[in-house]
Parts: C-alpha cells; sequence; structure tokens
C-alpha cells in the first residue's frame, strides 16, 4: 500500500444542494422492487444459470412477490434468448408480473431484444449506455453531444419498433450507466433528451434508472444526487425513479435507503445481494429492514431457509452464515449477557406485545426460522443461555443457583471439549452430572405414626440396592433422617423447589433440592411421575453427587 494515497487516488466530490430535504424523510411504505436475479446477478456467476436453473429461480421470485423481473440480456446469448422465448411460449408470466430486458444501446442488440420479446403482453424494455467522462473517453471516444446523440438515437428506434407491435403494452427504460460517476448536469442533460424522445405521461409513465454501476462514495453523496435529479429531472411527473446501488464500499442497503428517502420511487436489486464484484443491492436486506420498522415491503420472506436453499442452488454460491436475516448464525447469541438478557425478555414478553426483543431487531419465527437456534451455548456462555436451552427443549426450569451450579460444570466440559454444546448434548450432561437415569426408586411405603411421618423405600443408586427408613415430620424430612441414618453423613435440606413437566397423562415433575451433605453444599435434582418421588430422588441425587458414598457408615469404613 502506498504511503500517500493521495498521489494515486481522488475523493469523492460532494454535492453542493442547498436545503437537502432527504435527512427528515421517513420511508413510510415499500418502494416498487425489481429483481435484477436473472440478469445482473446471472452475469456475475462463474457458471451462469441452466435454464433450469433459470426458471426455478423465475417461479421463486414470483413466488417471493416481484412483479418486476429482469429476466435476461436476450441479445447477448442464445441461452438468454431462449429463456425469454420458454417465459412467453409457455405462457409462464403470471398477469400481474412484468418481465424486463436489459439492451446496450447498440442498433443490432436492440432489434434482437425486440425479436425475443415478440408476442409477450407486458414488457419492460431497458437500455443503458456509458454516461460517465471515463467512459465516454475511454470505451466509446465520445464528447457529451456524441452520447446524448447515441442515447436518444436509440431510445427513439426503441420507441418505434414498441410502435410497430401495439399488442404488448411496453414501458420502456433507461440507464446512464455509472450514474454515480457521471457529472450530474450531463446526466440529467441525456436523461432529458431520452424522456423528450419517449414523451411519457403521467399515466405512462417511463422508468429512469440511477446505477451506481461502481459504489465510490458514501451514501448520503448518493442521495445528494438522487435528491438533485428527483428536483430537478424534466417530465418528473411521468417518471419512475429508480436506483440500482452496487456494494464495493459495502454500503449498498444504506445508499438505497438513502436513495429512497431522497425521491426515488423504485428498486433494482438481488436476493441476499448476489452481484457483480461485491454485489447488487441486496434486496431482502431492505425489504426486512422496513418490515422491523411496522412497513410492510410487499415481498414474502415467511420461509426465508427454503428460498436462500433455492438461491444456492441457482447461483452455486453459498450465503454467508452471518448474511443480514438469513445467515445460519444471525439469529443466534452465543455470549452469556446476550443470552440472558433474551431469556429475561422472552419471560417478559406478553402476547400482542410489540418486538422488543434485546439483541434481535426481528422476530425469527417471521421467517420460518426457530428459536431453537437463537442460544447456543461455547466458551463465551453463561448460565442464561444453558438454561433457556433446557427449559426450551426439556421443560427443565432450573432455580438460579443451580443454574449456576450446572453452569460451572457446562464450563468445564466445554474448556475439555472446545466445542459448542447444543441443547441435546447440555440435557446428557444434565442426565449425567445429577444421576437422572443411575438412581431409581422401587417401593416407597409412607405411613403416619402419630404427628410424624414415617417412610421406607427401595432404591437403587449407581447400581447399588439401598433399603431406606426414616421418620420426620414430612415425607422429604423422614427420607432425609433415613438417608443419615444409612450413610452416617450430615444431611441437611437449604432449599426446594418442583415444576411439573408436560401436561396431561404424560405429565411428570421435576425436583431440585439444595442440600448440605457434610461440608457441601449442592444440588440434586428428581424427575418421577410422582411429586415424592421426585424430590427422593433429587435427594438421593445430591447424595450420589457428594461423592459420600451411598453405603451405610460402617461399609464405607469396613471398605476403607
Ligand atoms: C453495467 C452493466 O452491468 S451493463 C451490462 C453488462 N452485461 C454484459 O455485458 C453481459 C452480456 N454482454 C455480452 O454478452 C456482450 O458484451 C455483448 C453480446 C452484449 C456484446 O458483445 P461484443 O459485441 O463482442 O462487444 P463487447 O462485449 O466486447 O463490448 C464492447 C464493445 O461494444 C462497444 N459499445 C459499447 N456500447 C456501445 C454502444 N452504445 N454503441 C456502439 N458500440 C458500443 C464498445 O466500444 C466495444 O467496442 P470495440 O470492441 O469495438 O472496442
Ligand atoms: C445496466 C445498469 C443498470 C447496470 O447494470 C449497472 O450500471 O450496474
Amino acid at each position: 500500500m502506498l504511503s500517500d494515497p493521495a498521489q494515486k487516488y481522488r475523493a469523492f466530490a460532494p454535492v453542493r444542494l442547498a436545503e437537502r430535504t432527504w435527512p427528515d424523510a421517513v420511508i413510510t411504505r415499500a418502494p416498487l422492487w425489481c429483481s435484477v436475479d436473472l440478469r445482473d446477478g446471472n452475469q456475475a456467476l462463474i457458471e451462469p444459470m441452466d435454464p433450469a436453473r433459470k426458471m426455478r429461480l423465475f417461479s421463486t421470485l414470483v413466488d417471493i412477490g416481484f412483479k418486476e423481473i429482469e429476466v435476461g440480456f436476450p441479445s447477448a446469448s442464445q441461452a438468454d434468448f431462449d429463456f425469454v422465448r420458454q417465459l412467453i411460449e409457455g405462457g409462464l408470466i403470471p398477469d400481474d408480473v412484468t418481465i424486463q430486458v436489459l439492451t446496450p444501446a447498440r442498433e443490432p442488440l436492440i432489434r434482437r431484444t425486440f425479436e425475443a420479446l415478440q408476442g409477450v403482453p407486458r414488457a419492460i424494455v431497458h437500455v443503458y449506455n456509458a454516461t460517465a467522462p471515463m467512459m465516454r473517453r475511454v470505451v466509446l471516444g465520445l464528447d457529451e453531444d456524441g452520447i446524448v446523440e447515441l442515447a436518444v438515437s436509440h431510445a427513439r428506434l426503441i420507441r418505434e419498433l414498441a410502435a410497430g407491435h401495439p399488442e404488448t403494452q411496453w414501458t420502456f427504460q433507461y440507464s446512464p450507466e455509472m450514474f454515480s460517476g457521471t457529472e450530474l448536469e450531463f446526466s440529467k442533460r441525456v436523461v432529458d433528451a431520452v424522456t423528450a424522445e419517449w414523451a411519457p405521461t403521467a399515466e405512462r409513465k417511463c422508468i429512469i434508472n440511477l446505477p451506481s454501476t461502481v459504489e465510490h462514495s458514501t451514501p448520503n453523496v448518493f442521495a445528494d444526487m438522487v435528491e438533485w435529479m428527483h428536483r430537478h429531472l424534466q417530465r418528473r411527473e411521468a417518471i419512475v425513479l429508480s436506483v440500482h446501488p452496487h456494494n464495493d464500499r459495502g454500503t449498498g442497503t444504506a445508499a438505497a435507503e438513502l436513495a429512497l428517502m431522497a425521491g426515488a420511487d423504485r428498486l433494482e436489486g438481488c436476493l441476499f445481494g448476489n452481484g457483480e464484484r461485491t454485489g447488487n443491492l441486496d434486496i431482502v436486506n431492505v425489504a426486512l429492514n422496513l418490515y422491523s420498522q411496522g412497513v410492510s415491503p410487499g415481498l414474502d420472506f415467511s420461509e426465508i431457509d427454503d428460498i436462500r436453499r433455492t438461491v444456492e442452488h441457482c447461483n452455486q454460491l453459498p450465503v454467508p452464515a452471518r448474511h443480514p436475516y438469513v445467515g445460519d448464525l444471525v439469529y443466534t447469541s452465543f455470549s452469556g449477557s446476550h443470552q440472558d438478557a433474551i431469556k429475561k425478555a422472552f419471560a417478559a414478553r406478553k402476547e400482542g406485545d410489540v418486538w422488543e426483543m434485546p439483541y434481535l431487531p426481528i422476530d425469527p419465527q417471521d421467517l420460518g426460522r426457530s428459536y431453537e437456534a437463537v442460544i447456543r451455548v461455547n466458551s463465551q456462555s453463561g448460565k442464561g443461555g444453558i438454561a433457556y436451552l433446557l427449559e426450551k427443549e426439556y421443560g427443565l426450569v432450573l432455580p438460579r443457583r443451580l443454574q449456576m451450579e450446572f453452569s460451572r460444570r457446562v464450563q468445564q466440559v466445554m474448556d475439555l471439549e472446545g466445542r459448542e454444546l447444543g441443547a441435546a448434548d447440555l440435557w446428557a450432561l444434565f442426565d449425567r452430572e445429577y444421576r437422572l437415569e443411575r438412581v431409581a426408586l422401587g417401593a416407597v411405603r409412607l405411613e403416619e405414626a402419630g404427628s410424624a411421618m414415617r417412610v421406607q423405600a427401595q432404591a437403587t443408586v449407581e447400581g447399588q440396592a439401598l433399603l431406606l427408613h426414616g421418620e420426620g415430620n414430612g415425607p422429604v424430612d423422614a427420607f432425609v433422617a433415613a438417608l443419615r441414618a444409612h450413610t452416617g453423613a450430615e444431611v441437611q435440606v437449604l432449599d426446594y423447589h418442583e415444576h411439573s413437566l408436560g401436561a396431561g397423562a404424560q405429565a411428570r415433575a421435576a425436583a431440585y433440592i439444595e442440600m448440605r451433605v457434610g461440608a457441601q453444599v449442592l444440588f440434586g435434582a428428581g424427575v418421577d411421575a410422582n411429586i415424592v418421588n421426585a424430590s427422593l430422588k433429587a435427594l438421593l441425587s445430591g447424595l450420589a453427587r457428594a461423592g459420600t458414598g451411598v453405603m451405610p457408615a460402617a461399609a464405607q469404613e469396613q471398605a476403607a
């Protein structure tokens, strides 16, 4: 890299725009959308789509709700030409959808484009030519007058060819290519000359599309340029003002949103931002940004993962894991403080509340994503995320201090294994740690003895059969006495929680008991169809975890 990049690169000139209005504008409705996936997106693929892939993407775009779809560049290749013919001859264009095709301002290519469109009920013919100074000089070798003449003469040809096919409802579209790099006065001059030729009306508008063919300014400068055109163009009432942002600086979405605030009516872009170089505008991103502000985008992304799979298949390019709204990881929180806040916000949320969720700008369920992926547990996670997953997936509502205890155990395992733990892993670890499967109760007899309760129970703990007897002022107290007598250890209950798991005939109870066993304070957990048995199992679980052993004290001494 250069120590002084100014030797090689020039800063973009700001626009002198008095009293710009776009900074105060609020977007309250969706723009007109035009998908260019099958043209600009397709031309940017390592391997352009075959007919089957093109058709599949076309029908996906229709299903999403696009009403204008640029389906190709029919003069460029037989494949593009044939695809347009297939759509028309197969009657595959729904009545409320208009196909758009691109052509350069070159006579033979325009004629070929009209051949491709024979018999189409409606179409947008989109013509472009270079207007930027560098392109004028280096590519076309024309001065400003020459460029205006090129644009106007081809606009005329399009009007004449269209007039020969009155059975089609035609819309004309013009793009001054590299609008982003063209002097504003000159863009206006070319566009005014083209619209003078087409003579659009408020009833039969033409589309003027302003491409940031290469994005080389900050989005506020692009917005100034769009507002300048919006204010200065002739026949504005007869123009649908469209923008076509690319994403070279990574600000295509911002440029599009500010352009809408600046007066644009229509956006061109691709699903998930496919397109030349860093891509076209990501239409899904803008549409869901609107949605997250309470504005219906008029496009349906309810099954966003299906759409992503289709796009990946057709483009043969992956959509990255952190891609806005759709990436595998975008609804996932790994870090403990995020997990804790999400868990609390879900708990506080009531049916019908507006969406106010820390770290989740949009409800993943609206896009067909599930909450399961919201919280994942790795070494950055805390008790909140762990508890959330166990509750969401397995119905366990762990008391706070048990959450803290178990999260230390989870941390140990993660430090050892260095991998993420899913809900099933956490459940397996909880089961193992709290001996859920390794504690069993056989016959339990409870009987009243005056004001006391007497218990006699058969149990198996870690493969060892026990016969326990005790007396206390309730079943738990009596069982604690039995354990004390059996093990010789000091056992005391400090805290007790229980809840039901599931409902109806299948319902079970979960019990969590914080207890002191000798010098240790720890939890035991038990699950059983019977609530008393769940508590007794929790006591056995805690005892087994304490490592005191469940053998009688005498037997332990002997073994030692
Ligand atoms: C910004 C955009 O994305 S615009 C869309 C770009 N998309 C594509 O280019 C994909 C499809 N394109 C193609 O398949 C081909 O480029 C075609 C079929 C359209 C044209 O192919 P070719 O005729 O071989 O021309 P090529 O692709 O090299 O285009 C450059 C030529 O067109 C000339 N040209 C460009 N615009 C015009 C114009 N309006 N009038 C006359 N000539 C023009 C250039 O000066 C250059 O001519 P040269 O070869 O004599 O120097
Ligand atoms: C033809 C135009 C709209 C284009 O694709 C671009 O400039 O990026």
